[in-house]
């Protein structure tokens, strides 16, 4: 593992997107690293902080054979399009413990993550999976708790549309470019991506806030006579 990476992962422990999103605007990253707002978690209470392992995806003009039988269809579905065109095996063992999955995929209505690689590419070390294209499943990714942010809940498997490009470069998710080992941050508010370089100070800068704004917020619960949560203490 990159100790100093994992050191610098670290200072984002417990940081809110809200709290990145200040730390970006006090270095001057203003317009930096926000990830569209229709790439959402599945289910709320999903979070995820790590670093970007970035895949990309592409729609694919391959035929799909027409005229064969259910047997053959899942042997080709199987064997073809999982095995060898979209397939993680290319990429998956390259994931570390703290790795962030970065797709980018494509507007196709294909739901390119669903319950299974999702929980497959955890037990490689993956915290989550955020895809500028679709998930499905959508009741056990969320059952299961690994987090995913996706763009869109799509029934269909990816045979016949979407085919796995390259690993390792860096991505597009919607607007915001994500190189290799950039700082994913994401909750209810969205995705937000941290250039490496400027991650300590946007850190530092974000930490500040949230202290900030655990003191205030830690004011009106002492009012009010609620008892303290982690959100303020
Ligand atoms: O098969 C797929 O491409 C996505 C899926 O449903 C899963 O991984 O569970
Ligand atoms: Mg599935």
């Amino acid at each position: 593992m990159d100790e100093t990476h994992d050191d610098v992962l670290a200072l984002f422990d417990g940081l809110r997107v809200a709290d990145v999103r200040d730390g970006m605007d006090w270095v001057g990253l203003p317009h930096r690293g926000s990830v569209s707002r229709d790439i959402t978690p599945v289910a709320p209470g999903m979070r995820l902080c790590g670093r970007a392992f970035t895949v990309r995806t592409r729609p694919s003009d391959k035929v799909v054979p027409h005229g064969i039988s259910p047997e053959e269809y899942t042997a080709w579905a199987h064997e073809y399009w999982y095995g060898e065109v979209n397939t993680s095996k290319a990429w998956r063992d390259g994931l570390r413990p703290g790795d962030v999955v970065v797709i980018e995929g494509a507007d196709l209505g294909v739901g390119e993550v669903g319950s299974n690689n999702s929980l497959g590419w955890h037990v490689l070390g993956a915290v989550g999976v955020v895809t500028s294209g679709g998930v499905r499943d959508v009741d056990e990714v969320t059952a299961q708790g690994i987090p995913v942010f996706a763009r869109h809940r799509s029934q269909s498997m990816t045979q016949g549309r979407i085919e796995f490009a390259e690993a390792g470069q860096p991505v597009a998710l919607g607007d915001v470019v994500v190189r290799p080992g950039d700082v994913v941050v994401a909750d209810g508010d969205g995705v937000i991506v941290v250039p490496v370089e400027r991650a300590e100070e946007v850190a530092r800068y974000g930490r500040q806030e949230l202290e900030n704004d655990k003191a205030i917020r830690r004011g009106y619960y002492q009012s009010l006579g609620w008892a303290l949560d982690e959100t303020v203490k």
